[in-house]
């Protein structure tokens, strides 16, 4: 993004759960564009190891590691293995997600849980192991979770998904609080919907609905991965060294589509 200075995060290690697809992989490549050491790390060697090789054939610098943001030991086996091989982590950009469309009779309690052990649990587990060691270092950081706008008004059809990003908001403003003597920050960017390879497969299959939803956002289209992108670089940058617990929409508008008469 050209509106960034060059050099941004250089010298800085930035830290991005499922940056192998998506909204992850396009904050993946912003970051490195901007000069940050970037780490990713999913599931799939596959996504994580093609977005290293494009970082790095742009001259920029990252690595890839494999894990499952719901099994805390290996996120804390991943998290120590970052400090020893780049010195630790400046920002941590949890954005690693699950999501389906089912009414709520229809979904299991196991399909429920999984979501919630993905979108909340997972924010929980990777914050902790890097806010800890921040802690401890006295070493300033900036988290900043990937959230959504269904975490505010329900979320009909993703009971699970709604249910799991108000717990990410909530959590965000716990950990502002607790962590910010320390000169740690933690904020949320809430995209409204976004097409991206994970939702167009899961979410987004009905073509007519589609249309319809996006006529109704007041800047006349979904929000995009660039969007997200300006939102996190400006949260985890110098500019927003004083928001802290912040929730922020990203949705030209959408949330408020029941004001239009
Ligand atoms: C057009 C309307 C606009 C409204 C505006 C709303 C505002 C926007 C809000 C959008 C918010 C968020 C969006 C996103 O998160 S998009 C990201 C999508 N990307 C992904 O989901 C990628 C990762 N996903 C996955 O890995 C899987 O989908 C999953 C989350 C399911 C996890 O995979 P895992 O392998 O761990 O889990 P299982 O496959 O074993 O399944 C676990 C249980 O879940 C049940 N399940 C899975 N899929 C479905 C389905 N499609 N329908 C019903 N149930 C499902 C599965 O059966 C398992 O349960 P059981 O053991 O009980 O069978
Ligand atoms: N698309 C949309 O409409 C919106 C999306 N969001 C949020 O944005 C974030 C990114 O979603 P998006 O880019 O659309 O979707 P994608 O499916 O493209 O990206 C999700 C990423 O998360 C990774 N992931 C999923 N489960 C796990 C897990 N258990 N452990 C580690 N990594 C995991 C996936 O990689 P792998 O499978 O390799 O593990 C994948 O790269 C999510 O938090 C989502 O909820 C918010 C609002 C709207």
């Amino acid at each position: 993004m050209n509106v960034f200075q060059a050099g941004l995060f250089e010298g800085k290690v930035v830290l991005i759960t499922g940056g192998g697809t998506g909204i992850g992989r396009a904050l993946a490549l912003a970051f490195g564009e901007l000069g940050a050491m970037v780490v990713i790390a999913a599931r799939r060697e596959g996504p994580l190891s093609g977005v290293v090789k494009t970082i790095e054939d742009r001259g920029g610098r990252a690595c890839m590691y494999t894990l499952d943001v719901r099994d805390e030991a290996r996120v804390e086996e991943v998290v120590r293995g970052i400090w020893q091989d780049v010195g630790g982590v400046d920002v941590l950009v949890n954005n690693a997600g699950g999501n389906f469309m089912s009414p709520a009779v229809a979904m299991s309690a196991h399909g429920f849980r999984t979501v919630l052990d993905i979108n909340l649990v997972g924010t929980f587990l990777m914050s902790q192991a890097v806010g800890r060691r921040w802690l401890d270092e006295g070493r300033e950081g900036s988290i900043v979770n990937i959230s959504a706008t269904n975490a505010e008004y329900g979320s009909p059809l993703m009971a699970h998904s709604g249910a799991s990003k108000a717990g990410i908001n909530n959590l965000t403003q716990t950990l502002a609080v607790e962590w910010g003597g320390t000169g740690v920050r933690v904020n949320a960017v809430l995209p409204g919907p976004v097409r991206t390879e994970g939702s167009d497969e899961r979410l987004w299959t009905d073509a007519a609905l589609v249309e319809r939803v996006e006529e109704g956002i007041p800047l006349g289209r979904f929000t995009t991965p660039r969007d997200v992108v300006g939102v996190v670089v400006f949260l985890a940058s110098e500019a927003g060294a004083f928001l802290t617990g912040s929730l922020i929409a990203l949705d030209g508008g959408e949330r408020l589509r029941s004001l239009i008469f």
